[in-house]
């Protein structure tokens, strides 16, 4: 569903991503990972046509994202930070992009009910809470079922509960066939979730792999545990065990 070959971006003379190639295919859900600066957003950027790497080719669904822009329709982005016309209401955001695709009229509302949304829709952007700005954000990402997923740092700022239910969502579209590339610091959020791992470092693709097959190679159950001991340690820790 996604094809990255050879994926090279820099800044100057600094590679913010160095000769990346992976493949995602539909059902998973991959966990993007790295310490701060390794990537991460710029990969998802890439994917998105948001950031244009020198070389290398990502492939959406067989489209190049470079060459063919209509690939987007099937994406559904959570921004790390979302960026929306201030003064207007969440009601009136909702509406204004169902407006602009026209071409979809089957919407998943879910999110805004489970969050609560109507009861607080007439509010305007610029005077919503860091977290009900996330679950805003959150809803518009699947409002339009997109087959693809993109989630920067989806769970940042949200309360538990929010947590809980954003997360069993996207286990839910998982299961049915969507793929769902996630960014977090929050690892022990994505230890359910996450049936693979891809593991950036100074824009290197340092592993990509299963999460079974990275519980196995550890020793350890939980993810978080995997996670913190590679940034501590290096990637060697793995191979220590
Ligand atoms: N527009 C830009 N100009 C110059 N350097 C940039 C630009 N965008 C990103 N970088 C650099 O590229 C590197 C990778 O950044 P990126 O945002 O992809 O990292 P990240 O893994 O998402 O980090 P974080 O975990 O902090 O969100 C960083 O060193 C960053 O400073």
């Amino acid at each position: 569903m996604i094809k990255i070959e050879n994926l090279t971006k820099r800044y100057g003379k600094f590679y913010a991503l160095n000769d990346i190639s992976a493949a995602f295919y539909k059902g998973q859900t991959v966990s993007l990972l790295g310490p701060n600066g390794s990537g991460k957003t710029t990969l998802i950027k890439s994917i998105l046509g948001l950031v244009i790497a020198e070389s290398g080719v990502i492939k959406v669904n067989g489209h190049d994202v470079k060459k063919d822009w209509a690939y987007k329709a099937d994406i559904g982005y959570m921004p790390q930070i979302g960026r929306y016309p201030e003064n207007m209401t969440i009601r009136q955001v909702i509406r204004m992009l169902k407006e602009m695709r026209k071409d979809v009229n089957s919407y998943d509302e879910e999110l805004i009910e489970r969050f609560s949304l109507r009861a607080i829709e007439h509010k305007t952007m610029k005077s919503l809470s860091g977290g009900t700005r996330q679950k805003v954000s959150a809803c518009l990402a699947f409002l339009f079922r997109p087959n693809l997923l993109i989630m920067d740092e989806p769970t940042a700022g949200l309360d538990p509960v929010a947590s809980e239910i954003l997360k069993n969502k996207i286990a839910l579209e998982r299961d049915n066939g969507k793929l769902i590339l996630i960014t977090s610091h929050v690892i022990s959020d994505l230890d359910e979730i996450t049936s693979h791992v891809m593991y950036l470092q100074d824009g290197a693709l340092v592993f990509y792999k299963t999460a079974e097959e990275l519980r196995a190679s550890t020793g350890e159950e939980r993810l978080n545990k995997v996670i913190a001991a590679i940034m501590q340690n290096g990637y060697a820790y793995e191979n220590h065990r």
